[in-house]
């Protein structure tokens, strides 16, 4: 199985934030959510990976590739999307397409006007007039014009409405139905990833926590809830973190299995969702 992407030892040291010695890799063929929380140095990553951020240290690799030799080929077989001023922002999306599809050499017209009637996006207003859910899907529907191997997308789902959001989960899942493409995205909205991703990697203050498949974050992480007395030095060991009061404790664990060894009967344990995870790997030890 081959990895699209492969972040060696990188490091981006900023003033007052660093994303420190992150090693990912981004395997072909599935989808790979990327969740933090706000300022966690995911932007930052996906920078590193467009090579619109240069690392301090480390290597980006991309489709075995290196952008000092290949950017422009690996900027070909990239469909990078996100709602920000992607495109000058006076002009429409005919003109957009006329100077970015001679820049591609697997750009499809077909295909592009597909997307734009099933997007129902406008061919000749301006893009600054474009809502957010409009500069998303023109963004993607550039991405999916030029077959685009691997999508990257920013927060692709931030600021959506709840329509549009499934929408848009559902088109990123039929269009990995061919199995050759990889879509890999920031969320901090991780329901979104229950429903369509296959990886999940998780950034807290600028350290990879995991990279693991859902099945085995849903495998390994747990919250169990007890009482007080159920916690000594050596159980303690089981917990990421711990919430107590006075009469319990809720507390989650990366060691699924042992915690159920530890704990049999005598305390309630459920798996933890993704949001449990940030939540408890956000701080140190707290109290409830
Ligand atoms: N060019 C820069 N110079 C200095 N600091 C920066 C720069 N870019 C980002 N940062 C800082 O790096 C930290 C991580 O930012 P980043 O945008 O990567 O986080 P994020 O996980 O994408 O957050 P969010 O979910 O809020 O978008 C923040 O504290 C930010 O202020």
């Amino acid at each position: 199985m081959d990895n699209v992407v492969e972040l060696n030892n990188v490091t981006k040291q900023f003033k007052d934030f660093s994303v420190t010695d992150l090693n990912l890799q981004v395997k072909r063929g599935f989808v790979h959510g990327f969740i933090g929380a706000n300022g966690a140095g995911k932007s930052t990553t996906i920078k590193m990976m467009m090579n619109l951020l240069k690392p301090d240290a480390g290597d980006v690799k991309v489709f075995g590739l290196d952008y000092k030799s290949h950017e422009k080929e690996i900027k070909e077989r990239i469909g990078f999307v996100y709602d920000g001023n992607v495109f000058f922002e006076g002009m429409n999306l005919k003109d957009i397409k006329r100077i970015v599809a001679p820049a591609y050499k697997h750009w499809d017209d077909d295909v592009f006007k597909k997307y734009i009637d099933q997007f129902e996006l406008p061919l000749n207003k301006s893009i600054k007039r474009f809502s957010k859910g409009m500069q998303m899907k023109a963004s993607l529907a550039i991405a999916l014009s030029h077959h685009a191997e691997l999508i990257i997308m920013d927060e692709p789902t931030a600021g959506l409405d709840p329509i549009f959001r499934r929408e848009l989960l559902e088109l990123l899942q039929e269009i990995m139905i061919d199995g050759n493409r990889t879509i890999f995205f920031s969320t901090h909205i991780t329901t979104d990833l229950d429903r369509i991703a296959d990886y999940i990697a998780f950034i807290n203050k600028g350290q990879l926590i995991f990279n693991k498949t859902i099945h085995e974050v849903s495998e390994s992480y747990a919250i169990v809830k007890g009482r007080k007395e159920l916690l000594d030095r050596d159980t303690e060991k089981a917990f990421v973190n711990i919430h107590q009061s006075s009469v319990g404790f809720e507390a989650l664990t990366d060691d699924l299995a042992g915690a159920e060894n530890t704990f049999g009967d005598s305390a309630v344990i459920e798996r933890a969702t993704l949001e449990d995870i940030m939540y408890y790997m956000k701080g140190g030890m707290q109290h409830v």
